[in-house]
Parts: structure tokens; C-alpha cells; sequence
């Protein structure tokens, strides 16, 4: 991964231990919301990625690139792809337990990736530092050991309910979203 300076850890800057309400080794992670483009089932042509954490620490989906995905004829579009490991990535800080925007998303496009093709994501945070949460995500091809197609680091910053109040429909949210806890 070419990882810039602004998505490494700092020194010191360690991933944090498990949250105590944080989802638990085996559990499925529900949608933020319904209409979200990457985890909403309501979206019609949205990712409809469905994520679970193995063990507390990471989070899994897979994302099966359809004919509303395409950029190139038959090959995913790149933007896509980079909304597939923003979201991953995003689901992934629901381990954090704490709300969290993406402030910077790099990504690696290794192969392309044809229509029909279901990549196995990954996500797993890197570091704290602060409010600054650092995360990496990777796609692979056919299978989770599959062949990398895609790598992603990010880093996220912790908002609180405010910024959604702010920017956009808190009620939407809270509306679907009844046991997150929103004064984090
Ligand atoms: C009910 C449940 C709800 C849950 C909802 C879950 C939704 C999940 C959705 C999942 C969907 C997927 C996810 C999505 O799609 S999230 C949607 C896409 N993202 C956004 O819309 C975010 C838009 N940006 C902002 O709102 C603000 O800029 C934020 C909040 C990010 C920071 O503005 P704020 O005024 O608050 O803070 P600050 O400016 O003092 O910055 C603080 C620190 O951070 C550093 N910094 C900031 N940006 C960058 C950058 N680009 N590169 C490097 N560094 C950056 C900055 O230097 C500073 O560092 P330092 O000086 O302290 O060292």
C-alpha cells in the first residue's frame, strides 16, 4: 500500500482495545441507514454491503459488482470501488463506538475488477491519535484469500451527533438506528 504521511499512525498511535458495547467477536453489523449508497438495502442500485466482525477487531463484507457499477463496458468503476472501501471502512468504526466521518480515503487499484466479480472486503484500524482514527481496507478477488484487487487507507475523524444534526437529518438516523448510542 502506498500509504501517505497523512494516513500512517504517528508514532506511538496504537489501534484501542475493544470497546465494551462495541459489536462482539461474531456479530453482524446492521445498516447505518436504509437509504445509505454503500450498506442501505432501500438503495436501488447501492452496494447493499452486509458486514460482520470475525473477532472484534475487524469487519468483513462482500460486495458483488453489478451492472450498475460498471465504468469501463464489464470492469467496475474505480469511484466505486472507493466507495466499497470507504464503507467497509466505515462500518468498521462502529467497533470504535463513537461517530466518525471520513476525512481522507487513498486508494490502490491493483486489478480490475469485472462485472460479476464478488470482492471480499476487509477493514481494520491502525491507530488513534485523538480524534483521528486511522484505517486500512483491502478487496480481494473470488475469495478471501482471493488475489488483492483493491487497497485503501483513510483517515476518519470523530464527530459528534451535532455534525449530523448540523449537516443533515439526525431523525433520519436515530429514526432507524434505535440502539446506537448517540451521546458517545
Ligand atoms: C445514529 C448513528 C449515526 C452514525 C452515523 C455513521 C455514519 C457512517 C457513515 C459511513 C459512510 C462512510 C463514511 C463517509 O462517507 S462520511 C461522509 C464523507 N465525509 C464528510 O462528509 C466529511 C466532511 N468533512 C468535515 O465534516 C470536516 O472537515 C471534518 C469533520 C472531517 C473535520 O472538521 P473539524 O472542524 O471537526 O476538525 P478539524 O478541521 O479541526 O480537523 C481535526 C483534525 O483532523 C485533521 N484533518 C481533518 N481532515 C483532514 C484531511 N482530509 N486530511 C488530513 N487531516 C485532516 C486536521 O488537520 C486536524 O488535525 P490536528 O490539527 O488536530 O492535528
Amino acid at each position: 500500500m502506498t500509504r501517505s504521511s497523512l494516513t500512517t499512525p504517528p508514532p506511538g498511535a496504537q489501534p484501542p482495545p475493544a470497546h465494551p458495547d462495541a459489536p462482539s467477536a461474531g456479530s453482524t453489523l446492521g445498516s447505518h441507514y436504509s437509504k445509505c449508497f454503500g450498506c442501505g438495502a432501500g438503495h436501488p442500485t447501492g452496494l447493499h454491503l452486509k458486514a460482520r466482525t470475525p473477532d472484534g477487531a475487524t469487519v468483513e463484507a462482500e460486495f458483488t459488482v453489478g451492472e450498475a457499477h460498471q465504468g469501463a463496458p464489464r470492469l467496475a468503476h474505480g469511484g466505486v470501488l472507493a466507495t466499497a472501501m470507504d464503507e467497509v471502512i466505515g462500518m468498521s468504526v462502529y467497533l470504535l463506538h463513537k461517530p466518525y466521518v471520513t476525512g481522507r480515503l487513498e486508494t490502490d487499484y491493483l486489478l480490475p475488477v469485472p462485472v460479476g466479480t464478488t470482492l471480499h472486503l476487509r477493514a481494520w484500524c491502525t491507530g488513534i491519535d485523538g480524534r483521528k482514527a486511522y484505517l486500512e481496507a483491502e478487496g480481494r478477488i473470488g475469495a478471501p484469500d482471493g488475489p488483492v484487487a483493491v487497497r485503501a487507507a483513510a483517515l476518519f475523524i470523530e464527530v459528534n451527533m451535532e455534525h449530523f444534526a448540523k449537516h443533515g437529518d439526525l431523525a433520519a438516523i436515530a429514526a432507524e438506528h434505535q440502539d446506537y448510542e448517540v451521546n458517545p
